[in-house]
């Protein structure tokens, strides 16, 4: 039996601006139930958008495999796969990007394909109604409070002192008020005008719920160059208005909380064998109103015969130690038994496999996001414990990395 093969077909009617044809889109998906992500590339323009024809098929559980013979789609995973999060891999029944608005690429013998081509065809009301965005059927998580978040850190540093871990992400929830006719769509496009140097993504899943995020860390990545890349993001401090980036003086305790991410980085080339690696930093680099230290590493895929690259270090990388803390599994143990509540896709990853092209694919992790609930969203932060950590300095910084994604509800 032949595998029926997505195909590019023209956007039914005239075209409308790219606002309103990711509108449409979303709509379609949303009403129909199915899970939908759009997405806007670090440093581009144009936004994408995959919709799948199956909320099943979306459930994956596993990592998605970066090859070019691996299926096309977005990948959402949560930081802990479990019943209550689980792994999504949402393949690109549908693919849109604004760059060719002009085309969509489906497969038009499915009827449900067709049925959103019928959609597209019609007139749609000029004051619609609100989205039904997927929500979450998971109780709201335990928000800390200031003093639970002191106890938290302190404990977390205790465990460093007696030697438990080497270094460990504390994080928190925040429940923030919607604010009135807030309107998710905007504040996605908000966030790409605010941060152009993000990954900026809207997920909505049944079972994940809706995620909105604008994440300034890659996990790994394959361009079309065949360029493989990761990096070690850690240390943060708030940009100084009229400061320059490359003049930030940064403490012995946020180049070691770095270095440490670097090394594990190394560690798992040196596990894999691969010798032959680009390093470039630490340098200091701009995430909206934070500055943090980042070492780059490249791998070049056409000169190193290393074809799954890609998928080993996904699978050695996540949970990284800038969102878990090294040793892995002690960190991650720590944070089971102390960090009480679920962080579900909060420092999971998220972002298109396969996508605009087969051999492309760019994941990135899910920081400074927001989940949204029906009268509010819960906003996400962590930040990186040392022994040298300070409860009430984390707390701040836990509140700066909350602004990030707070900004659109304001
Ligand atoms: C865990 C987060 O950030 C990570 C990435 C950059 C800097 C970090 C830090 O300084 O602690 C964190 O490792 C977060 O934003 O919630």
């Amino acid at each position: 039996m032949s595998v029926p093969q997505p195909r590019i077909v023209s956007w039914p009617g005239p075209i409308p601006a790219a606002s309103e044809q990711l509108f449409q889109l979303l709509t379609f998906g949303l009403q129909q139930q199915l899970p939908v992500a759009a997405w806007r590339l670090p440093g581009t323009e144009h936004v994408q958008l995959c919709l799948s024809l199956s909320a099943e098929a979306a459930l994956t559980g596993l990592p998605p495999a970066l090859s070019p013979e691996a299926p096309a789609g977005f990948a959402f995973f949560p930081f802990r796969d479990s019943d209550h999060n689980p792994a999504l891999f949402l393949p690109a029944d549908i693919y849109w990007h604004a760059e060719q608005p002009d085309q969509l690429h489906l497969d038009a013998t499915d009827s449900r394909a067709s049925q959103l081509l019928a959609f597209l065809a019609t007139e749609h009301a000029a004051d619609p109604a609100p989205l039904p965005w997927h929500l979450s059927t998971q109780p709201v998580p335990h928000t800390a409070t200031q003093a639970e978040y002191f106890q938290l850190v302190e404990t977390g540093v205790e465990a460093i002192r007696h030697g438990q871990v080497v270094k460990v992400v504390s994080s928190r929830a925040a429940r923030r008020p919607l604010p009135a006719h807030f309107d998710v769509l905007r504040a996605f496009s908000d966030l790409c005008a605010r941060y152009p140097r993000a990954f900026v993504s809207l997920v909505s899943a049944p079972g994940a719920g809706t995620w909105l995020g604008a994440s300034p860390e890659v996990l790994v990545e394959i361009d079309e160059q065949g360029i493989f890349r990761t990096m070690a993001l850690a240390g943060t401090q708030a940009l100084a208005p009229g400061a320059l980036p490359h003049h930030a003086i940064w403490r012995q305790k946020e180049i070691e909380e770095q270095a440490l991410v670097a090394r594990y980085i190394v560690s798992c080339f040196k596990q894999l064998r691969l010798r032959e690696y680009d390093e470039t930093g630490p340098r200091t680099v701009v995430a909206g109103q934070l500055l943090h230290l980042r070492t780059d590493f490249a791998v070049n895929l056409r000169q190193v015969p290393f074809p799954t690259l890609g998928t080993d270090m996904l699978r050695l990388l996540h949970p990284t130690s800038a969102v878990g803390g090294m040793p892995k599994q002690a960190a991650l143990s720590f944070l089971q038994q102390h960090e009480g509540y679920d962080r579900a896709y909060y420092s999971g990853f998220l972002g298109p496999v396969n996508l605009p092209q087969s051999g492309v694919s760019r994941l990135f992790v899910n920081l400074r996001c927001l989940q949204l609930r029906s009268q509010e969203a819960v906003l996400y932060a962590g930040t990186g414990l040392t022994a040298d950590s300070d409860p009430e300095r984390e707390w701040q910084e836990t509140e700066m990395k909350l602004s990030t994604i707070g900004a659109v509800l304001r």
